[in-house]
């Protein structure tokens, strides 16, 4: 055991880095303080251990006292904080994921999640947090590491049991991969890494970066040179560090890059391209131009819903600085739009025909407009949108353009670099697949038998996880299975669709997320971008044609990695995309039904010599 005493009143903080076998001095680790005694951090870092080799490296508030020095050469080690007296206490609890010697704790009941070790291969797994599952919870049967896994079993189990129309869950911290750092005094300088430091980084965040000159990821929001009342923000919305595209997104952006960038749905890519537009403009606002009154950026995205809830976001974080908004979509009386615009705006959030039919009818000058974001651009540059966003494009003097979806193919990669030189890709993730934390379960239902099964699934007290989305195919299709729904089983039950106006949608958006309604039958009008917080549980009713929407659709059902589950339909009809959903459900580990199986097998695999021989034949 190794300990040192740091006196109190001293800040503390928390230096760490992913380091691997990378042996690093301690000028050049990256500098991030943080509160080092938040428990939901200590909680944090202990994940991160749990993923990585992680050196801690632990510091005195002053800069002097650092002891770290000596942790350098052991490159795996967790760290307590501890209070004692009036001294902090810090000792090393594990090395290598066993227990230290001279720990106590072996054969007590472990307290903590923190206190379990790691599974080996083969042993039981914690439900909770994936550690040795140690111990059978005696409620539910499953396997636990600790007492406080076994509580938080507890309490999901308590909470998927609450009646309909309580409180959404709360948020639990964001995803595995986020470093949480928080340093007031010294910014953390990315160009400070090494290339091998920064490739290092990125493969740990699972970022793929092409192109030229693209700077390193930031782990700090801190790190960013970003004006101090954003930062304030930034952390009033709760975001205590950024997520990984927003790491590498948002300093790409700042120096003036055009970005490509793909990321799970629901990773926290709208403050990634809101966070630089504000920062940029109301420098620009501050500096220079305080009494510029053109429009100094453009944000384009597919639906009403999406511009009203990007809007939101970008005054939450623009709050307090010299930076408005002005909402551009349909619905809305358009000489307000027009008003609001010419006050003077950082940012016009827009649908495309919208703003089209805008600047057409009146003389608005764009000439000024230095960033243009195609929000789900996949969906932008596709037929419908793609002559109306050309249009927009062309209006404007050589912006940068940022352009982000969950999904992007190579054909839009294509398109997106024809359409921008020297657009540089910035892929999180698994490009095109499901966010990982939405547990899909897809059922064969024949047509005529849907109806009766999502009543079965509403009715059942282990499958209903209210507040739900249920997807569908039409408008008409909507409404009528939403009357069904609160007909048949006395759920109250709404439908949303871009027929219905635009304050009745607000209304049913704000009820169904108060909780007031638990049941949402939406089209694809939701589909896309929609923050809906506290929905765990998405129904696809309807497949969609196009496994990009699918993969979009049950998206909803997870915001930062929290888990959520996929309910979905399927049949015959939808053959035309078994062989992709197949691809996804094989690649997402989830089950695959015998009778999806049987029919792709049949439609994928080669014809047999004997099956040739007859084709040719016949
Ligand atoms: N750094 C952060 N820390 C905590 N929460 C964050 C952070 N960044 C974003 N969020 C929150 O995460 C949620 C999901 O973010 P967002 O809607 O931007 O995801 P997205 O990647 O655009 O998803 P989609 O592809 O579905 O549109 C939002 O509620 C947002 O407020």
């Amino acid at each position: 055991m190794w300990s040192s005493p740091i006196s109190v009143g001293l800040r503390l903080q928390i230096l760490y880095w992913a380091l691997g076998p990378l042996e690093l001095g301690l000028n050049e680790l990256l500098r991030a303080s943080s509160l080092c005694l938040d428990k939901a951090l200590r909680a944090r870092a202990h994940t991160l251990i749990a993923q990585f080799p992680i050196v801690f490296i632990v510091e005195a508030g002053d800069g002097n006292s650092i002891i770290a020095a000596p942790l350098l050469t052991l490159p795996t080690q967790i760290m307590e904080i501890g209070e004692k007296g009036n001294q902090w206490e810090i000792s090393t609890v594990a090395e290598n994921g066993n227990e230290a010697p001279g720990s106590d704790t072996v054969n007590d009941v472990k307290k903590r999640c923190w206190d379990q070790r790691e599974a080996l291969p083969g042993e039981p797994h914690c439900v909770i947090c994936g550690r040795y599952g140690e111990y059978i919870c005696d409620e539910t049967d499953d396997d636990i590491c600790s007492l406080e896994c076994k509580h938080t079993l507890l309490c999901r189990v308590a909470k998927s049991r609450l009646p309909v129309g309580l409180s959404p869950p709360t948020r639990l911290p964001t995803t595995d991969e986020c470093f949480y750092i928080k340093d007031n005094d010294e910014k953390v300088d990315s160009k400070s890494l090494t290339n091998d430091q920064t490739e290092l980084l990125r493969t740990k965040l699972k970022i793929n970066v092409r192109g030229d000159l693209v700077p390193a990821p930031v782990l700090s929001f801190n790190s960013c040179n970003l004006p101090q009342k954003l930062l304030d923000n930034i952390e009033a919305a709760g975001y205590e560090m950024p997520t990984p595209v927003q790491m590498q997104a948002i300093p790409a952006a700042l120096v003036g890059k055009s970005l490509l960038v793909s990321a799970d749905t629901g990773s926290g890519k709208t403050a990634s391209f809101l966070v630089p537009i504000i920062s940029s403009c109301s420098k620009l606002n501050q500096e220079k131009f305080s009494n510029q009154i053109k429009p100094l950026s453009i944000v384009l995205t597919p639906t009403r819903e999406l511009c009203i809830q990007v809007e939101e976001q970008a005054k939450l974080l623009g709050k307090g600085l010299p930076f408005k908004t002005a909402l551009v979509v349909g619905g809305d009386p358009m000489a307000g739009q027009l008003h609001r615009i010419n006050q003077g705006v950082g940012v016009i959030i827009a649908t495309p025909g919208r703003l089209i039919d805008l600047l057409t009818k009146h003389d608005i000058e764009l000439d000024s407009v230095s960033i243009l974001v195609l929000d789900e651009v996949d969906l932008m540059l596709q037929r419908g949108f793609h002559e109306q966003v050309t249009q927009i494009f062309q209006a404007l003097s050589r912006p940068q353009v940022l352009m982000y979806s969950a999904t992007i193919s190579k054909e839009v990669e294509k398109m997106a670099s024809s359409m921008v030189k020297d657009i540089n890709v910035v892929a999180v993730g698994k490009p095109n697949k499901p966010n990982g934390a939405v547990k899909q379960l897809p059922i064969w239902v024949e047509s005529k038998k849907k109806k009766q099964k999502l009543f079965d699934i509403l009715l059942s007290k282990q499958h209903f996880m209210p507040p739900v989305v249920v997807f569908v195919g039409s408008r008409l299709g909507a409404d009528l299975l939403s009357e069904a729904v609160a007909v048949t089983t006395g759920i109250k039950t709404l439908s949303i669709h871009g027929e219905k106006p635009m304050k009745e949608r607000r209304e049913i958006i704000q009820s169904f997320l108060f909780g007031e309604v638990p049941v949402l039958v939406a089209t694809g009008v939701l589909g896309r971008g929609i923050d809906l917080l506290g929905v765990r549980q998405v129904i696809v009713f309807d497949m969609p044609t196009s496994i990009k929407e699918y993969v979009h659709q049950i998206g909803r059902a997870s915001r930062l990695g929290e888990e959520g589950s996929a309910i979905v339909f399927i049949n015959e009809e939808n053959k035309k995309i078994f062989p992709e959903l197949v691809d996804i459900l094989k690649s997402s580990g989830a089950p695959i039904p015998r009778e999806l199986n049987s029919r792709y097998t049949k439609t994928t695999l080669p014809l047999g010599r004997d099956q040739k021989k007859r084709k040719h034949s016949s």
